[in-house]
C-alpha cells in the first residue's frame, strides 16, 4: 500500500526523533510491501523563524490531507516570550482541535527488558503492568478563555476558564469503554468531583454511560489520589480516562515508571480525520541537537500509526518487536538507566532498523 504521511519534525529535538521513526516506517515498508509519500509541514518555533506565525497557512489542509500526521514536538525557550497567540504551543492546540483529535491515546506499559529501571518497589515491578491512558484533548482548561487584567486592589489578575459539555465528555467516554472491551475490560475515571462541577459533569455522563457497558467494570477516582495509586502500584489499572490537563500532568507521571519520558507514544484520533502521531515528551531543548534525545517514544508512535491509522497490527507489532529486541540486548540511551556508555539518537534508531 502507499500512505501519505504529513510530517511535522518541529523544534529541539523533534526533528532528530522523527528523523529515526521515518527511517523504521521506511524499512517496515521494505519489509511489508508498502511505500510512502512524505509531505513535509512546517509548524511551531521553526515556522515561527521561517513565517512569522507558527501555524501557517495550509499546514491545516497539507494534514488533513495525508492519511496519518507524525509529529516531534514543538515549543522552546526561544519563543517563550512571544505574546500567546504566536506561542509554538498554541499551534499544537489548534492543529489537535482542527483535526478534531479529541482522543488522545498514552498507553504505559513496563517493557520485559526495563523491570530493573523501574523505580517502584521490586514485588511491584515484577508484576509489570500495562496501562492505557486516554486523555480528552480538545477542551477543558486548555481551550477556556484566558484572561489578564489589572485590578484597582488586588494588582493583576488571571484566569483560565475550564469547560466541558455532555457532547465531549460522552464521545471520550464511549471510546474509553470500547477500548477497555478489547483490552481488560475495567475502566477507571479520574476526575476532581469534590471540587470542580466539570468533574461533577464527568462523572454523571461517565455513570450514565457505564451502564450502557455492563462488561466493563467502572469506578472514580479522584485526581490526587490516582497521582498517588499509579507510583503506588500501577498494576491496578486498564483503561484510565480523564481530562486535558489531568491527562497531561498523569501521563507524564507514568512515564517514569515505565523507564523514561522518552520511551512513550502517543495516538491523537478523531472520528473522520487522520490520526497525529508524537510522543508524549516535549522538544526537549537541554539535549538538543546533541544526538541523546531517545528515539524510542516517537518510533512506537509509528508503531501507533500502523495500529489505529492504518490498521495493520503485524506492522505495529514488528516494530514493538524490534524495541523490545533493542532494549533486551542491553541498548539504552542516556535518559535509560543502564551500565556501559549510552547509545546516542542515531545509533539507538539503526539498530531498531536492524532488527525488523
Ligand atoms: N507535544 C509537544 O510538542 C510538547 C511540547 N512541549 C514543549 O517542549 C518544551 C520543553 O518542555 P519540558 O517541560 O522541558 O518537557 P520535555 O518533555 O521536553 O523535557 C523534560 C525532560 O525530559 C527529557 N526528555 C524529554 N524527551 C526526551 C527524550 N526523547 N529522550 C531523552 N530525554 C528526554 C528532557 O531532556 C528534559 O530533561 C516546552 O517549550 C514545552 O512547551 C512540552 C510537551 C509536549
Ligand atoms: C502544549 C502542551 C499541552 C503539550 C503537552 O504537554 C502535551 O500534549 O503533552
Ligand atoms: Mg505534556
Amino acid at each position: 500500500m502507499n500512505f501519505k504521511i504529513a510530517l511535522i519534525r518541529g523544534d529541539g529535538i523533534g526533528p532528530e526523533v522523527v528523523e529515526e521513526a521515518v527511517g523504521v516506517l521506511e524499512t517496515v515498508g521494505a519489509r511489508f510491501g508498502h511505500s510512502y509519500e512524505w509531505i513535509d509541514v512546517l509548524m511551531g518555533g521553526c515556522a515561527y523563524d521561517a513565517k512569522g506565525t507558527p501555524y501557517p497557512e495550509g499546514t491545516k489542509e497539507a494534514c488533513q490531507r495525508a492519511d496519518a500526521v507524525l509529529l516531534g514536538a514543538v515549543g522552546g525557550p526561544k519563543w517563550d516570550n512571544l505574546p500567546p497567540a504566536l506561542r509554538p504551543e498554541k499551534a499544537l492546540l489548534a492543529i489537535r482541535s482542527d483535526l478534531g483529535l479529541y482522543a488522545n491515546l498514552r498507553p504505559a506499559a513496563l517493557r520485559p527488558a526495563l523491570k530493573a529501571a523501574c523505580p517502584l518497589r521490586s514485588d511491584i515491578a515484577d508484576k509489570g503492568f500495562d496501562l492505557m491512558l486516554l486523555r480528552e484533548l480538545t477542551g477543558g482548561i486548555y481551550f477556556g478563555e484566558r484572561k489578564r487584567y489589572q485590578t484597582e486592589d488586588r494588582g493583576e489578575e488571571a484566569s483560565d476558564l475550564m469547560k466541558y459539555s455532555e457532547m465531549e465528555i460522552e464521545r471520550i467516554g464511549r471510546r474509553a469503554f470500547e477500548l477497555a472491551r478489547l483490552r481488560r475490560k475495567k475502566v477507571v475515571s479520574v476526575d476532581k468531583a469534590n471540587v470542580l462541577e466539570t468533574s461533577r459533569l464527568w462523572r454523571a455522563v461517565m455513570h450514565r454511560l457505564a451502564a450502557e457497558y455492563p462488561d466493563v467494570a467502572y469506578s472514580d477516582m479522584l485526581v490526587d489520589n490516582c497521582a498517588m495509586q499509579l507510583v503506588r502500584d500501577p498494576s491496578f489499572f486498564d483503561v484510565l480516562v480523564t481530562e486535558n490537563m489531568f491527562g497531561d500532568i498523569l501521563s507524564d507521571e507514568a512515564s517514569m515508571l515505565t523507564g523514561s519520558i522518552g520511551l512513550l507514544p502517543s495516538a491523537s484520533i478523531g472520528d473522520r480525520t487522520p490520526g497525529l502521531y508524537e510522543p508524549i515528551h516535549g522538544s526537549a531543548p537541554d539535549i538538543a541537537g546533541q544526538d541523546k534525545a531517545n528515539p524510542v517514544a516517537a518510533i512506537l508512535s509509528a508503531a501507533m500509526m500502523f495500529r489505529y491509522s492504518f490498521r495493520l497490527a503485524g506492522e505495529a507489532a514488528a516494530i514493538e518487536k524490534a524495541v523490545d529486541l533493542a532494549l533486551s540486548s542491553g541498548c539504552r540511551t542516556a535518559d535509560m538507566a543502564g551500565s556501559g556508555a549510552p547509545l546516542g539518537t542515531r545509533e539507538m534508531g539503526k539498530i531498531i532498523r536492524g532488527n525488523i
